[in-house]
């Protein structure tokens, strides 16, 4: 079975992202990924609207903050019929078990946040001061979110060998920082091309501007999505 491509919609205005939309015949059943900007902006009535379009939802809300909190707002998602949620694996095991608890009765999958992949080893040791190379932090951080109850977690490509070796197979390892060759890797540091990702065993990739700001999204999305597939 085909693996997803899901695609970031990080638009700043909801009619350019409609009509990036409009691009794909209706039979493509694509899997969107809703994060912080375009939520902010247009909030729970957008996520409906997409998901009465038949799509597939990540909403990328990235939460992190204290176990009741976080388990409040998880509550309110599970009405909302998401497919999946992110939560920060740094929030600690009693905020990720809350989150998953408050996702209870809903079929959303949570997923942990590792190290964004934006952040290198300097910027883990220099700026954050965690004295782990990237990949054990990564790891730790994907053993916290198994034990505590995650469906899985995002990470770069790279680490999901190690991810699945020490949690399991099921573990979903979702995987933004996608680069097909040709494209810029731009704020992005732990990078990898589509077929990289499939050979490493990722679940899902996560591609935005590779695909939005292509002269044809559709023409990148389908080139993508056959080079993951392969
Ligand atoms: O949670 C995410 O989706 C995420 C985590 C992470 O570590 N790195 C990361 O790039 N993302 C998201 O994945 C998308 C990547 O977009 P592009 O860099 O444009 O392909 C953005 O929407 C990011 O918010």
């Amino acid at each position: 079975m085909n693996k997803p491509v899901i695609v970031a919609l990080d638009f700043a205005d909801d009619f350019e992202c409609i009509n990036f939309l409009n691009q794909f015949p209706k039979e493509e059943k694509l899997f969107l990924k809703i994060g912080l900007e375009m939520f902010c902006q247009f909030g729970y009535p957008f996520v409906r609207s997409l998901r009465e379009r038949g799509y597939n939802i990540f909403l990328d809300l990235k939460l992190h903050d204290i176990p009741n909190t976080v388990r409040r707002t998880c509550e309110m998602i599970a009405k909302w019929d998401v497919q999946m949620l992110t939560v920060h694996a740094s929030g600690g095991a009693e905020m990720i078990s809350a989150a998953k608890e408050g996702l209870k009765g809903s079929s959303t999958e949570l997923l942990a946040v590792t190290q964004l992949t934006s952040l290198g080893q300097d910027e883990l040791a220099n700026e954050l001061q965690v004295p782990l190379k990237s990949q054990d932090y990564v790891t730790h951080l994907a053993k916290l979110a198994f034990d505590n109850g995650a469906d899985g977690v995002i990470s770069s490509a790279l680490e999901v060998p190690m991810i699945k070796e020490i949690t399991s197979d099921e573990f979903l390892c979702v995987t933004p920082g996608i680069r097909p060759k040709s494209a810029q890797v731009g704020d992005q540091k732990r990078v990898a091309t589509p077929s990289r990702a499939r050979e490493l065993g990722s679940d899902a990739i996560v591609v935005g501007r590779p695909i939005t700001q292509a002269k044809d999204g559709h023409e990148a999305y389908t080139n993508i999505f056959k080079e993951w597939n392969k």
